[in-house]
């Protein structure tokens, strides 16, 4: 198969995400995006059925820790659609947990609320393996050369390590080996603890199913320190047009792929406006990211300009910097296990002017088309105006 026809295959076969405004469909002229948005934004539209079925013997969830009480489940269960019925205890916690959050009564227990208390359930039973990656040593954390450019700030020193091998897509060489070992083992430690209690955790967002969030096991705090100290500079001097400045808030985790794990990300753009993807390893072959330039949210299913198409293979340790709405995907890790770390940096601030905002040429591809044609026609009407009323005159 060629590289051209795999890549169409993955950027068609898409995922049609609730409540994002995108079509799914196969289309085998315009790519089709997906938002991929984190886990806790999703919504299900499933419904309980009005009359139990008191035939049925519920499951016991006495062994998991739950969002609500194992009892509530139990009793839930036999008001259960029947093909749910007879699905397997993770999908229909699933199922029911949804269903609750949504029903809860307004402003009770806000999700926030929710949210802090499902962390310190994990914070307060969760024994970390290195504490020395809890806080942001920079010098443990990155290598010499990414620091430098941190410590001079400018221009000239960030364009020295940096390159943009695509308009848009930003390379360096970021982590120490040794911290990318360490975050590596961490993240075995942390699954294998959630394994071993049953602990149902939250996945970093609606299109991996493997993956976890860093930011609930303890290094919100850290991630923190990463983007306002080493991603907001940078993110400054690149990505001003999308609030680059501004970063506030993020959304820190890892993917994974391979055997046992997700084998790749169909085509999508992220819920962030700068994302940071960097390798922590390890032995694996695939993987690669592609990208097809940046588009509003009109314009994410339009079609892409050759000169936008771009791969990168991964680098243990390298970092990719681009926008959350660059529209991108992974190829299949086909052999051996590739784990990446994302953080999606937000800007509160830019997201509020968006909203009074009606055409993003400044970012968008589509939108800075549609402008520079406006005004070729305008010109040329003009032109064509000139010239009759020169001709009259004559
Ligand atoms: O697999 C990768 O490296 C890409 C992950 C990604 O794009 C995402 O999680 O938003
Ligand atoms: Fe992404």
């Amino acid at each position: 198969m060629s590289s051209e026809q795999r890549e169409g295959s993955q950027e068609t076969t898409t995922t049609t995400v609730e409540g994002n405004g995108t079509i799914g469909g196969n289309n085998s002229h315009s790519a089709v995006a997906a938002t991929l948005r984190a886990t806790s934004t999703m919504a299900s539209c499933q419904r309980l059925r009005l009359n139990p079925n008191n035939e049925h013997r519920p499951d016991t969830y006495e062994d998991l820790q739950l969002d609500f009480p194992n009892s509530v489940y139990s009793s839930l269960e036999k008001y259960l659609p029947p093909n749910m019925l007879v699905s397997n205890r993770d999908e229909k916690i699933k199922f029911m947990t949804d269903i609750m959050l949504r029903h809860l009564p307004h402003g009770e227990r806000s999700r926030a609320q929710r949210h802090r208390d499902y962390r310190q359930k994990i914070i307060s039973n969760y024994q970390p393996l290195h504490r020395e990656l809890y806080t942001l040593v920079p010098t443990v954390c990155f290598v010499p050369s990414f620091l430098k450019a941190i410590n001079e700030s400018t221009e000239e020193s960030f364009r020295n390590i940096i390159s943009e091998p695509s308009p848009g897509v930003f390379v360096f060489d970021m982590l120490q080996p040794s911290f990318c070992e360490m975050m590596l083992s961490e993240i075995d430690n942390f699954e294998r603890w959630v394994g071993e209690t049953k602990f149902r955790i939250m996945r970093p967002n609606t299109m991996n199913k493997y993956g976890a969030v860093l930011d609930d096991f303890g290094l919100d705090t850290m991630l923190d320190k990463l983007m306002e100290g080493f991603i907001r500079p940078i993110s400054k001097l690149f990505f001003s047009d999308v609030g680059g400045a501004s970063l506030d808030s993020h959304h820190g985790f890892v993917v994974e792929y391979g055997k046992d794990r997700d084998v790749d990300l169909g085509f999508h753009v992220d819920d962030s406006e700068v994302t940071l993807n960097v390798c922590l390893g390890n032995q694996f072959v695939g993987g690669e990211l592609f990208f097809r330039g940046t588009r509003c949210e009109k314009h994410v299913n339009t079609a892409t300009k050759a000169d936008l198409t771009f791969d990168y293979d991964h680098i243990p340790g390298q970092a990719v910097l681009h926008r959350g709405r660059h529209r991108h995907g992974a190829r299949a890790t086909t052999s051996g296990h590739r784990v990446n770390m994302l953080l999606w940096c937000r800007s509160s601030v830019f997201r509020e002017l968006k909203t009074h905002q009606k055409e993003f040429s400044s970012w968008c591809g589509e939108c800075f088309c549609e402008k520079r044609d406006e005004k070729v026609r305008s010109i040329d009407a003009l032109r064509k105006k000139l010239f009759k009323a020169r001709h009259t005159q004559a």
